[in-house]
């Protein structure tokens, strides 16, 4: 699903309205139409006193309408007009005279005005701000906003939670509306995805208000949302005359002394995304570790007992995964150095070979190209530098794969891949998955898909997509405290399986007569 900017969500609405012959206040009231069909489906007009807080744009304009489609079903409303501007925009002047024409008189409220009371049990409709915030509120409104969010009750937000910029991140975190759900036209925003403006969005439905196919269809959007769909599209069958040797050989390089079990989990969780061969290369205390838990997976050993000190092999992988649990000792780096000047192989990195790029910068010349890298944001900083927000780490993550021409896996709650200066958003995975190892996994999960003959951006979204759901799927079974790292591996099947499961249809209930022929 693409994820648009604000300046592409207004040219659609320029666009449609022009292609349709319609004024803009006809597209707000589809739109209204749409939030009071959400709510009336659900609220089946229960008599809930439901307060309803209009800017004086067109987000408010769209709460205004809402408030007279609920008027008219006998919803329990009050309404409020936070009075933050005088200037009101045209379709927000229309319905608010429409509302008035029904005897229903807002509230308007100013500067020094009294908050009103609300109750836990009551519903707030959130319309205060939407895609067209462009600074901070007004300190009397930041007030309002943090009433709204001490109140206890449900907010649902129109759009966007009021506070939040779509393309950008906001400088006030006490100025945004934490919102319980967000109803948002036609897609949901970036900004919905990140670290830092995620947790102001508890759940989010994208409502279809009819913006023009054509347009929305042929714009490039810098982020794209990765759902089963889309992943679908990516994934290759396997074929019934393949032999091991169709899917690939993966060479899993990395372990030291006390952490051989980074490479256990990655050589497994290779060989369980689909490759045909997996070689573990590490140092030679991890051997008989590798050969009595992984029978499966062959073995090489440095010469070095504890450490990695000398990369060489008389084998010939198809793609070669690196550093988890390897370290960073001088003779494991000058290994590593000398390993990526005459390695031509495609290379996925993790960890300390990541960690040692952010050390010898020099290094970063000799990674081949497409190579990707995983890192976690401790591991990120150190390659890129520190942010100032999350736009501004993306924005940087864009440059560093331009110019180092490769795939940067920002790990995450949302793990978003960066090539091309576009940026893929995941939208599996659970905090279930902040465990030991679960990084090891999918560092293994990728360089399997890779060794098939996925390309490095498909192998990195498809990658990062699977171990997710494989974390949602084990989850069921675990919960979110005793999930460990094996159980991604473990599930890893039931999340190919998924890719094909088709959502139950809702059976016609017996009190209902068939359909005559
Ligand atoms: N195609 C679609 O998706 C459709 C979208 N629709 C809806 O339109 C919404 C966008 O509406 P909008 O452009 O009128 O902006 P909105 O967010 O209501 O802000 C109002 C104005 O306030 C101002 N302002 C900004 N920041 C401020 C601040 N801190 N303190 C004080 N003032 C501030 C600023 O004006 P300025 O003062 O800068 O001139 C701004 O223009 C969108 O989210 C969706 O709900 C639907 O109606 C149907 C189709
Ligand atoms: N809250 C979360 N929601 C979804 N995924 C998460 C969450 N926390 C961590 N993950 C995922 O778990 C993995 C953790 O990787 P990493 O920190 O490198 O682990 P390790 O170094 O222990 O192997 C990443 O893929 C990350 O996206
Ligand atoms: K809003």
């Amino acid at each position: 699903m693409k994820l648009f900017s604000a300046k592409q969500i207004y040219k659609a609405d320029q666009i449609t309205t022009k292609k349709q012959g319609i004024a803009g206040e006809e597209l707000m009231e589809r739109a209204s139409l749409q939030l009071f069909n959400w709510m009336h489906l659900r609220m089946q007009g229960a008599p809930v006193k439901i307060h309803l807080f209009c800017g004086i744009g067109n987000n408010g304009g769209d709460g205004i309408a809402l408030a007279r489609h609920l008027l008219e079903h006998g919803y329990n409303i009050a309404v409020y007009v936070v009075n933050y501007s005088e200037k009101r925009s045209e379709d927000f002047l229309i319905n608010l005279a429409r509302l008035k024409e029904r005897k229903c008189w807002p509230n308007f409220m100013n500067s020094d005005d009294e908050l009103p009371v609300i109750g836990k049990d009551d519903i707030i409709v959130d319309g205060i701000f939407g895609i067209g915030i462009n600074r901070t509120p007004d300190a009397w409104v930041i007030k309002l906003i943090q009433h709204l969010n001490n109140s206890q009750a449900f907010i649902l937000s129109i759009d966007i939670p009021s506070g939040l910029f779509s393309d950008q991140s906001p400088k006030d975190f006490d100025a945004i509306i934490k919102s319980n759900y967000v109803l948002s036209f036609q897609a949901p925003k970036l900004t919905f995805f990140l670290p830092e403006s995620g947790p102001y969005v508890e759940q989010w439905e994208a409502l279809d208000i009819g913006l023009d196919v054509d347009y929305l269809s042929s714009t490039e959007t810098a982020y794209e949302l990765i759902g089963k769909n889309e992943v679908l599209t990516v994934y290759r069958p396997r074929e019934k005359y393949a032999h091991k040797g169709t899917y690939g050989h993966v060479l899993i390089l990395g372990g030291s002394y006390g952490k051989i079990g980074a490479v256990c989990l990655s050589s497994k969780a290779a060989l369980h995304a689909g490759c045909g061969l997996v070689t573990a290369y590490l140092p030679a205390v991890g051997y008989s570790i590798l050969q009595t838990s992984l029978p499966e997976i062959m073995v090489l050993t440095d010469k070095d007992e504890k450490i990695i000190t000398d990369i060489t092999f008389e084998i010939d992988p198809t793609i070669i995964g690196v550093g988890m649990g390897m370290g960073t000792d001088d003779k494991t780096i000058m290994a590593f150095g000398s390993f990526l000047k005459s390695n031509e192989k495609p290379l996925v990195l993790d960890a300390d070979a990541i960690n040692i790029l952010s050390k010898h910068k020099d290094l970063l010349k000799h990674l081949p190209k497409d190579t990707i890298l995983t890192p976690h944001p401790k591991e990120l900083e150190r390659l890129i530098g520190k942010w100032k927000n999350d736009f501004d780490k993306l924005n940087k993550v864009k440059k560093f794969s331009d110019q180092h021409q490769c795939v940067v896996v920002i790990k995450g709650a949302n793990t978003i891949v960066v090539q091309n200066g576009k940026g893929y958003v995941n939208t599996t995975g659970n905090p279930g998955m902040a465990t030991a190892g679960s990084g090891d996994v999918l560092t293994g999960i990728i360089s399997g898909l890779r060794a098939q003959g996925y390309s490095a951006l498909n192998a990195a979204v498809f990658g990062v997509y699977l171990h997710g759901k494989a974390g949602d799927i084990a989850v069921e079974k675990t919960g979110y405290q005793s999930m460990v790292a094996t159980d991604l591996i473990s599930n890893l099947g039931n999340a190919y399986l998924d890719l094909f499961q088709i959502p139950e249809q809702p059976q016609p209930s017996e009190a209902e007569p068939e359909a005559q022929q």
